[in-house]
Parts: C-alpha cells; structure tokens; sequence
C-alpha cells in the first residue's frame, strides 16, 4: 500500500537513495521466475507487473519466465482429470500437455504480456517452442511427456531484449520431431537465466524464503552459499519443494548466473525492495566465493 504521508522531499530521498542500485541493475539481465501460489491474487500481479516495468523504464534488460501449476490443476479439474505429481513433477499424458499447453502458452502467456502492455511496458510473449528456444527430450517415460531441457537456443529473447521488449517465456518446449514437452517452471528459468549469463535470477515463491524452520518466518536464513547445501539438506532444514527450488538455484549459479534470490511473491515490491534497497528480501543464494554482494558498495 502506498505510504500517502510521504512529503515531496522523502519521495525524492526514497528516488536518489536508489540511484546507486539503478546504476547497479542498468543494462544487466535480471531474470524473474514468476509462479505457483504467488501468480493467484489478482492484486499482487498487478504489483509485480509494475515492479517489472519500472525495473524496465530505469534499463534492466528484464526476462520473466513464468509458470502457472494452479491454473493447470484448475483446468484439469473443470475437465475432469485428476493431477498427479511424482516428485513434483505433473505426470503428463498427451491429453495434459495439450492442457498444460493452452493454459501456460495461450492464457497466462497472453495476460502476462498484456498486463505489462496495460502498465506502459513493451512485452513480447514466447513459449519454449518459439525459435526452438527451448530444446528437450523425454526425461522419463512414467511422467509422460515432462521435458529434460537438452539445448537453450537463447537468440530469440536477447533479439527481443537488444530490440527494447520485456521477453515473456512459457515454459512448454519440444523436442526435434515437433512434440511439446511440459517443463517445470524453475528450472526453465534456470537454464534461460543461465543460457543469459544473468546478473540475477529472482524465484518468486509463496513462503518468505529459505527458512531455519519452515513455519517460523522470522527464522529467515538472509543468505546462503553452495558448500553449505549439503548441511540444510541433511539436517533436514530444507525439505519438500524447497529442493528442487534450491537445486534449481544451485544449477543457475553452475551456468552462469551471478546471484539467486528466492523470494516472497506475496509480498507487495519485493523485487524492488530486493534490487533497489539495502535491505534486500528472502534468501540469496550464491556459489560463496564473493562477498556478500548485497552489501558490496556499487562501484
Ligand atoms: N527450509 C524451508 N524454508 C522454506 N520453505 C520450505 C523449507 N523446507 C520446505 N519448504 C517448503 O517448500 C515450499 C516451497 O516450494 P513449492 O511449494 O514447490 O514452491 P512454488 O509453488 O512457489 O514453486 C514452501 O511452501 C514450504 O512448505
Ligand atoms: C513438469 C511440470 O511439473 N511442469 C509444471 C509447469 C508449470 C510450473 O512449473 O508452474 P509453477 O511455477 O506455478 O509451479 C506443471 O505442469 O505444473
């Protein structure tokens, strides 16, 4: 919610104190992955959508990779399949990749593109199959048609980004005869982010971060580095659908990406917060060989 009781003078301290960020993130590639819980409320889209734009107005080559499993589940149920997960990937009959196809490359996909229209930015919509940018083959015959990204053929979202467009990615590949191919979301931004050499990839999620115990959200662990993966996972710390986001984090930072945030999509401009603010928000994880670039003076 907007602070009204700002005077002119704070408005304009809140702007110059984010100067040093906006020379920061200038030009670089920020990759968003947007998704799961955090796309539902209405409102919070609308924010993220402004944020994203705004990050765009001030020169971040920005790239929002979406996902969309609720709105999947939803249509199933209204046609009367039932989802189902092996470790947290929807097993996917053809029947399902078609939905899974229409709901992530036709709906969100278009209103994506058109909400970021609506807020003043320049948004072009693409799915993994557009420019064979993302290349994969079957990842395991009893999930059906899940995809196992083999090739990133990244052209198509950096002519959008040299040509001043917001890219919009889907996360629906396919293989070299033409099948599409369902691709969790998180690790398609991971390999996108990675195939950009990004400065950031940003994870929205649904829970503050990555957390010393998952139902205290005061027990936010700030950041986190490689080395000290094994340790979270064996003590337990980080479970359930929390690994494989990590682990997606793990694999960006392999190929390429500067620093991973995992960050709380409920949370009204937390990506500003995080990009243009001191204080930053959920975790960061990094490959633990720099310091701590939050804290790091801009220069
Ligand atoms: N240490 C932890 N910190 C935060 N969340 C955790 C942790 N361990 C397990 N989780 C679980 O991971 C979930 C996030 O993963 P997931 O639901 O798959 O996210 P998304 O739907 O955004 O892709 C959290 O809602 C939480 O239940
Ligand atoms: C293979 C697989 O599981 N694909 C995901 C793709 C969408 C996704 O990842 O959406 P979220 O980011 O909203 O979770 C699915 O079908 O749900």
């Amino acid at each position: 919610m907007m602070n009204t009781n700002l005077t002119n003078m704070e408005r304009a301290e809140v702007l110059t104190a984010a100067l040093p960020y906006i020379r920061r993130y200038a030009g670089k590639v920020v990759v968003v992955k947007y998704g799961g819980n955090a796309m539902i409320n209405d409102q919070l889209k609308q924010q993220v959508m402004e944020d994203i734009v705004l990050l765009w107005l001030i020169g971040v080559r920005i790239v929002l990779v979406h996902g969309g499993g609720p709105e999947i589940n939803d249509l199933m149920d209204r046609l009367g399949k039932k989802p189902e997960f092996v470790d947290g990937l929807r097993v996917t009959d053809k029947e399902t990749m078609d939905i899974v196809q229409m709901v992530l490359a036709g709906k969100i996909n278009k209103t994506l593109v058109n909400l970021l229209e609506m807020k003043g930015g320049k948004a072009v919509g693409l799915s993994g199959m557009d420019g064979r940018l993302l290349q994969c083959s079957m990842k395991d015959e009893r999930l059906g048609y899940v995809g196992e990204i083999q090739k990133v053929h990244i052209q198509p979202v950096t002519d959008l980004l040299d040509r001043g467009y917001i890219p919009v990615v889907s996360t629906v590949g396919c293989d070299k005869s033409g099948n599409a191919y369902n691709i969790n979301g998180d690790t398609a931004a991971a390999y996108i982010a990675g195939a950009l050499g990004a400065e950031r990839l940003i994870m929205m999620t649904d829970i503050a971060g990555v957390l010393k115990d998952k139902n205290d959200p005061s027990t936010l662990i700030p950041q986190i580095t490689l080395p000290e993966l094994p340790s979270l996972y064996d003590s337990g710390i980080i479970s359930g659908g929390m690994i494989p986001k990590v682990e997606c984090c793990a694999k960006a930072l392999s190929r390429g990406v500067r620093n991973v945030v995992i960050m709380d999509g409920r949370v009204p401009h937390s990506i500003l917060m995080e990009l243009l603010t001191d204080e930053g928000a959920g975790t960061m994880v990094s490959k633990g060989e720099e310091a701590d670039d939050r804290q790091k003076g801009w220069e």
